[in-house]
């Protein structure tokens, strides 16, 4: 902690400074034609002995939250290569930590658009792409003047829904319970996840294919006949697991999965036989847990 003006109680805690939603696209083009193209959000925070900034008003140093935003552009333009979104958030925090001595570390958080190449005609276009979901990728990395670098990745608003091989019950009962336990019911939700890996991954677009891959294959079960989830929480538990067993490379893993109702709805003149839905998105259920590893989980 940095020291206020001799009459005050005050004293300056911890400071950070950056800019926020700098949208960035990129595009590469490739020597076979192909374009690759990512559309970017990034918010860049720093840390720096900027005490004198808020202490005495002045800015000698400081890297301004605009040199910030134009450095998101200069290094998307510097890799020359397409790479992950890993990779670009590790190469912006780099560059602010060997660029300016009073930088100690940078956290870069990046969202990546979920754009798609397009086909036509059954072949992969070579410079035409299509937003058809509302999957987010998002990393978040930090870089310190020492080199150490934390990666973590992520993505939200995953949307998946099971229409049956759901049910919820046993819970605690009491004058305020009003929820039947029911075997049957349509489970939906949007998944937020972030991982942490150990140490980073060699190939961070194949690791996130992996993870993603098996948080699917775990939330709805084999294609025939599913596998029955007893709650939201049993069920993000087993996403979880899946990743921890199956991606040595990840330390842990966070799951945010909201439970989205899909009510019964009782037609006039009609029973409920489990087909007509009422779906609410408000209020919902919010549930989420951090599965790690046993060993050398950090969290
Ligand atoms: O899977 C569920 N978990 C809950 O915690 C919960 N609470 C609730 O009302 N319905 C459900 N469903």
């Amino acid at each position: 902690m940095s020291k206020g003006t001799k009459e005050s109680q005050a004293c300056l805690g911890r400071h950070q400074h950056g800019k926020s939603r700098v949208r960035v696209g990129r595009v590469w083009r490739m020597a076979d034609g192909k374009n690759v193209f990512r559309e970017y959000s990034v918010n860049t925070t720093l840390f720096s002995a900027m005490e004198h900034s808020y202490l005495e008003g002045t800015n000698d140093g400081m890297t301004a939250t605009d040199t910030q935003k134009n450095m998101c552009y200069f290094v998307a333009k510097q890799l020359d290569r397409p790479c992950s979104v890993e990779e670009y958030a590790i190469a912006l925090g780099r560059k602010f930590v060997s660029e300016y001595p009073l930088v100690s570390a940078a956290i870069i958080e990046v969202d990546q658009k979920p754009w798609q190449r397009v086909s036509v005609d059954g072949e992969a276009h070579n410079h035409g792409f299509a937003i058809s979901g509302t999957e987010v990728r998002m990393t978040r990395v930090e870089v310190r003047k020492s080199g150490e670098v934390d990666v973590q990745s992520g993505f939200r608003e995953l949307r998946l829904c099971k229409t049956t091989q759901s049910g919820y019950e046993g819970f605690h009962r009491d004058q305020y319970t009003l929820l039947p336990d029911t075997k049957e019911r349509l489970m939906a939700s949007s998944v937020m996840c972030t991982w942490s890996y150990f140490g980073g991954a060699q190939d961070y677009d194949m690791e996130y294919k992996k993870i993603r891959q098996k948080l699917v294959d775990a939330f709805f079960g084999t294609p025939k006949s599913g596998v029955y989830s007893p709650s939201v929480q049993k069920t993000l538990y087993e996403m979880g697991e899946s990743v921890i067993d199956g991606c040595p490379e990840v330390e842990w893993i966070m799951l945010n999965m909201p439970n989205l109702h899909f009510n019964p709805l009782h037609p006039v003149a009609s029973k409920f036989e489990h087909d007509v839905y009422f779906p609410t998105s408000e209020p919902h259920g919010t549930i989420e847990a951090v599965v790690q590893r046993r060993q050398r989980a950090r969290l």
